[in-house]
């Protein structure tokens, strides 16, 4: 479980206050995977981020009884120098698992071929995002935070291996995921949210969701 509660976040541009969260309060519960929609800029990324905890609300509360994952495409804990293989030696240890399973699970899931053995600093965007991904699916969470605005991959083969895994892990773990499309949501959820000036609005289907959210964009 995720609870925020009474939670404000804001930025200040030099000109003006943006606000993120007003005072928020909801859950995501175990079990009830949840779509939020909310046009560019509304504060998505910084959402998914301080469910994670790579954010802290400027007040209320933000409590977890839950293993949640870093979001997805979330680069912030591997080492450029480094390459994949010793990367995720890294993360193994760092999550107490078995450092041989998570290298050979990653090395299995992206295909990078000799590049795994190569530093980070050499990839293309998408070959990161393969390997991101990989490691995030890697580890058990029980919630997986997926930010769709981060950048994606066109391998096909990855996505169907990547994918097919992500819809196995999903059977029994919970999925927030954020975007600026209802199509996307579909894929992963049932009940949704729209993020709007500063407010979550919750609802049980993503067809009452997507109203609202139409009806204002
Ligand atoms: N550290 C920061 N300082 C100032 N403004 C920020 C900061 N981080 C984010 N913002 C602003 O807060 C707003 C929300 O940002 P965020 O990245 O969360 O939005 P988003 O909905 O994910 O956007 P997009 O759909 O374009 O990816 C944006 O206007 C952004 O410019």
């Amino acid at each position: 479980m995720i609870e925020f509660q009474q939670v404000s976040k804001s930025f200040w541009t030099g000109k003006q206050r943006k606000v993120i969260l007003d005072r928020a309060s909801f859950r995501v519960d175990l079990g009830n995977s949840i779509g939020i929609l909310a046009e560019n800029g509304a504060g998505k990324t910084t959402l998914i981020n301080m469910m994670a905890g790579l954010e802290k609300p400027d007040e209320g509360v933000i409590r977890k009884t839950s293993r949640v994952s870093f979001p997805l495409g979330f680069m912030g804990g591997v080492n450029n120098k480094l390459s994949a293989h010793e990367n995720c030696r890294y993360i193994a240890r760092l999550y107490s698992l078995d450092p041989d399973y998570v290298e050979s699970f990653c090395r299995w899931v992206c295909g990078l071929g000799e590049y795994f053995d190569m530093p980070l600093a050499t990839y293309s965007s998408g070959m990161r995002s393969r390997f991101s991904f990989s490691l995030l699916l890697s580890i058990e969470f029980d919630i997986y935070l997926i930010d769709e605005g981060m950048p994606g991959t066109t391998d096909v083969e990855f996505n169907r291996k990547a994918g097919s895994i992500l819809k196995e892990r999903l059977k029994n773990a919970t999925v927030v995921v954020v975007s600026h499309s209802a199509q996307t949501l579909q894929k992963f959820c049932r009940s949704a949210a729209v993020l709007k000036q500063g407010r979550l609005y919750q609802f049980e289907t993503l067809e009452e969701a997507k109203r609202l959210y139409d009806y204002q964009t």
